[in-house]
């Protein structure tokens, strides 16, 4: 039987989330699934509950609410009846968990972060839609006070978003509407974090009992609907999601190279980086064997990165790199460390590059080192940028500095090769050193808060 609005059953409804939605709310959210819309603001007050005084912590409190007209028949205000229900009740604790559970409280200092939920149109799963928006709301609110320098440390530690899942029809489905819901048989709500875990599940059998099979169906699909928005949380949050979680990297790097030649010119070349810089051997992997199967440069220094950042859980940096000569169709481009075979030396690669340029004229012999760096954080963010550097294969070598194809390539700019070229004038030139400014570049984007 087909769902209302031929969704899939582990398909979400359309979901949208506008910020900024009213104006004075620290953090304010419309938040729409499907026919299910819900305002969610977050306010700052500058104090806490009494049992919180003194203490240097802070407070999320959350309150909910449907709008008389947000349902079929106009439901009375709960102000008008002088009492909140219990359902209201209930749902407003667990919105105020819910984000209490990704934020350290004692990060916020003794302030109290009013959630306010108000549904202004009910068509299912209201609670969830509410934490959702919810989250996203207090993110902006906490975001502005780390801008405004009043808190030192991002306090969030986790997207959270909620989902319901239910048992229709003798069909497990991902986010129910109100019809659906009407007639489930079992009933549940998936509240869970971007890392995956669980934060809380309310599961109900409504019309009958359910398995063990029919819970581990449910949370499948609470985990689908979840990731899914979280995606839309971060996407809402734009470019202040990343800073949203204020991870903290620590301060120090690895460097994924068993190149010592490499790891000399990234270290000279990373003078001024803030980051304590390791070796591969300073984290007890010297000699590490990482099969380089990419095929290109970015491939391959990606696939170096993130071994060494799983391995030990820092920032990993590494550089592949390698020569592409126009004349012999860009070669030996990724293969420049095993151009000559697998156990090749340097020396053998020169050899066999110099062999086969052999009749090759000056005219027709330009190169071109490439340095791809890839960075990858120990959360799995990563990025990977390229540097290049124009030159031209000379007739025989020249030089005894550097290392590799060095005393073969004839830099453009000195039409010198960089074997005969100090150390200090390749490194502010080279391939590596194009490279490296890029990753800075985008390095600094990335933690900067
Ligand atoms: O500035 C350079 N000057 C001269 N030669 C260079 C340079 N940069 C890369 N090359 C050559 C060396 C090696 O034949 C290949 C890199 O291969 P590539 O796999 O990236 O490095 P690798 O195996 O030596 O060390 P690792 O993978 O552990 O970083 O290109
Ligand atoms: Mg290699």
């Amino acid at each position: 039987m087909a769902r209302i609005g031929n969704r899939k059953n582990d398909e979400i409804r359309d979901i949208k989330i506008t910020r900024n939605y009213t104006r004075y709310a620290e953090g304010s959210v419309l938040i729409e699934m499907g026919e299910t819309k819900v305002i969610c603001t977050a306010s700052i007050e500058d104090k806490v509950p009494p049992f919180l005084r003194n203490s240097g912590t802070g407070w999320i409190n959350a309150e909910y609410s449907m709008l008389p007209r947000s349902t079929h028949q106009r439901k009375i205000r709960e102000s008008s009846r002088g009492k909140i229900d219990g359902r209201t009740q209930e749902i407003q604790r667990l919105i105020g968990r819910a984000i209490r559970s990704v934020v350290s409280l004692d990060k916020i200092g003794e302030r109290t972060i009013w959630v306010d939920c108000d549904v202004i149109q009910a068509d299912g799963g209201t609670r969830t839609a509410s934490i959702t928006g919810a989250f996203v709301a207090v993110a902006d609110a906490i975001h502005k006070l780390y801008k405004s320098k009043a808190i030192k440390e991002m306090p969030i530690r986790n997207f959270v978003s909620a989902i319901s899942v239910g048992i229709v029809n003798k069909t497990h489905m991902l986010d129910l509407c109100y019809e659906e819901d009407s007639s489930a048989q079992v009933d549940m709500n998936v509240i869970m974090t971007d890392s995956g875990e669980f934060v809380e599940v309310q599961g109900t059998g409504e019309e009958r009992p359910f398995s063990r099979d029919d819970l581990n169906e449910l949370l499948k699909l609470g985990e689908i609907g979840n990731q899914v928005l979280i995606k839309e949380q971060r996407k809402a949050l734009g470019e202040i999601a990343d800073e949203i979680l204020g991870v903290d990297y620590g301060n120090e790097v690895v460097i994924a190279t068993n190149n010592a030649h490499k790891l000399e010119e990234i270290g000279a070349i990373l003078k001024d980086f803030d980051y304590k810089i390791n070796s591969l051997k300073d984290v007890d992997l010297a000699g590490i064997e990482i099969v380089e199967d990419g095929k290109t440069f970015e491939e391959n220094a990606l696939i170096k990165a993130r071994v060494i950042a799983q391995k030990t859980n820092m920032i990993s940096i590494s550089d592949d790199s390698g020569l592409e000569v126009d004349a012999i169709g860009k070669k030996p481009g990724v293969y420049s460390a095993r151009f000559a075979g697998e156990d090749a030396t340097d020396a053998d690669n020169r050899e066999k590059l110099l062999k086969m340029m052999k009749n090759v004229p000056m005219s027709q012999r330009s190169a071109r080192f490439v340095s791809a760096i890839a960075v990858v954080f120990p959360d799995g963010k990563e990025f990977v940028v390229r540097g290049t550097c124009e030159g031209t294969i000379a007739m025989e070598e020249k030089g005894d500095n550097g290392f590799g194809y060095d005393c073969l390539f004839i830099v453009d700019k000195y039409n010198k090769t960089f074997g005969e070229i100090p150390a200090s004038i390749k490194n502010a030139i080279s391939h590596r050193a194009n490279s490296l400014k890029l990753m800075k570049n985008e390095f600094n984007k990335r933690i900067s808060r």
